[in-house]
């Protein structure tokens, strides 16, 4: 089985190349710029054909949420007809397309996770332009899973897990808010859902359950939880520490406006794909353990 993922360096990208390492009955091939770029549609089809995959990883965006208010143009070119061209691809080559999504397309509104049949209504850019990328690909390519996932971190690339580790290196306290709530969700175990997903479509040549799905870590919390958890697993590891101070939206001003509630449910694809995600701390605690770069004490997670 041979999967094609979009994006060289991306979070997911990487995670996946990782899986498969050591493996027989799977191969990645990362496609990314020059020779597949989401901003020039013509280059997707070429890029994706060469590459002659059993299924499409569609992970490459546009992913700098306060950025996008600036860079609307290009971020709907990217997450939206990019993310089209993606699936159009994969249809030509008659093959599925799993294509990532995100939590902030919806406005956080809601009380509770939300499930896949909730409505939608994204606060900003980056939302509104990955909203606009499921239309795309689920009009491209009816053979497409469309994975919402959020808040990811992993060993690779941009993330809040390295953002907090790089903070507690040069000082004792870091003002998190608390009042954002969502599920930390480790790329490197969206990795294995993806090969698990993969595996199933390759084996039940007739799935049909084609679809939106929630796929996050298991259980939640809220950034500056996500944040306290960090600093516990890096002091564990004998990395850096500082204390986490609870703040609120509206003392951290950002650019992009993000869902107090992005609380997602992952019970369809637990109950269709037979896959659940580990609990979120214990998988902050394995990304911890890489990026702190010390020997690893026993699991400390609940
Ligand atoms: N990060 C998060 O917290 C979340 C991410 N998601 C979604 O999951 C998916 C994967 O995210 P993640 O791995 O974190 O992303 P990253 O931000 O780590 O990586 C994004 C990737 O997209 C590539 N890319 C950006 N612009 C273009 C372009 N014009 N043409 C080709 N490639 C491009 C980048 O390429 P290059 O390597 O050249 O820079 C990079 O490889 C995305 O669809 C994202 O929207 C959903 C929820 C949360
Ligand atoms: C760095 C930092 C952030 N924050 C806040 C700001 C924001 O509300 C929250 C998260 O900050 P970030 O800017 O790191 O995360 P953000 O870019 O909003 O992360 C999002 O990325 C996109 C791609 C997604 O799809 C989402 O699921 C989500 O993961 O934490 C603090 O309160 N203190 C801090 O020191």
């Amino acid at each position: 089985m041979r999967l094609a993922v979009t994006g060289r360096e991306g979070q997911v990208a990487l995670s996946l190349i990782e899986a498969a390492r050591g493996r027989e009955d799977v191969e990645v091939v990362a496609v990314g710029r020059p020779a597949l770029d989401l901003a020039r549609p013509e280059t997707v089809f070429p890029a994706l054909a060469a590459a002659r995959p059993d299924i499409v990883v569609s992970a490459a965006a546009y992913t700098n949420v306060d950025q996008a208010e600036d860079e609307k143009e290009l971020a709907f070119t990217v997450n939206a007809t990019g993310a089209g061209k993606v699936a159009e691809a994969a249809a030509g080559l008659g093959v599925p397309v799993i294509h990532l999504s995100t939590d902030y397309v919806f406005d956080g509104a809601k009380d509770g996770a939300y499930v896949v049949t909730d409505a939608t209504a994204p606060l900003g850019v980056y939302g509104a332009s990955k909203l606009a990328g499921e239309k795309a690909v689920a009009a491209a390519n009816p053979r497409h899973l469309i994975l919402r996932t959020a808040w990811v971190y992993s060993p690779f690339g941009k993330n809040f897990v390295k953002t907090m580790l790089r903070l507690a290196s040069d000082r004792d306290e870091i003002s998190v808010v608390a009042d954002q709530w969502g599920n930390p969700t480790s790329a490197l175990d969206i990795a294995d859902a993806i090969l698990h997903a993969a595996a199933t479509f390759d084996r039940d040549k007739a799935f049909d359950a084609f679809g939106v799905y929630h796929l996050v870590g298991t259980g939640e919390t809220n950034w500056s939880g996500f944040a306290r958890h960090i600093m516990e697993a890096s002091q564990a590891l004998g990395g850096p520490h500082a204390s986490v101070r609870d703040i609120a939206t509206t003392d951290y001003p950002t650019k992009a406006k993000r869902p107090p509630n992005s609380r997602l449910s992952s019970v369809k694809f637990k109950d269709v794909l037979q896959w659940r995600a580990p609990p979120w701390r214990a998988s902050v605690e394995a990304v911890a353990s890489r990026l702190v770069g010390v020997a690893t004490k026993p699991t400390m997670s609940a």
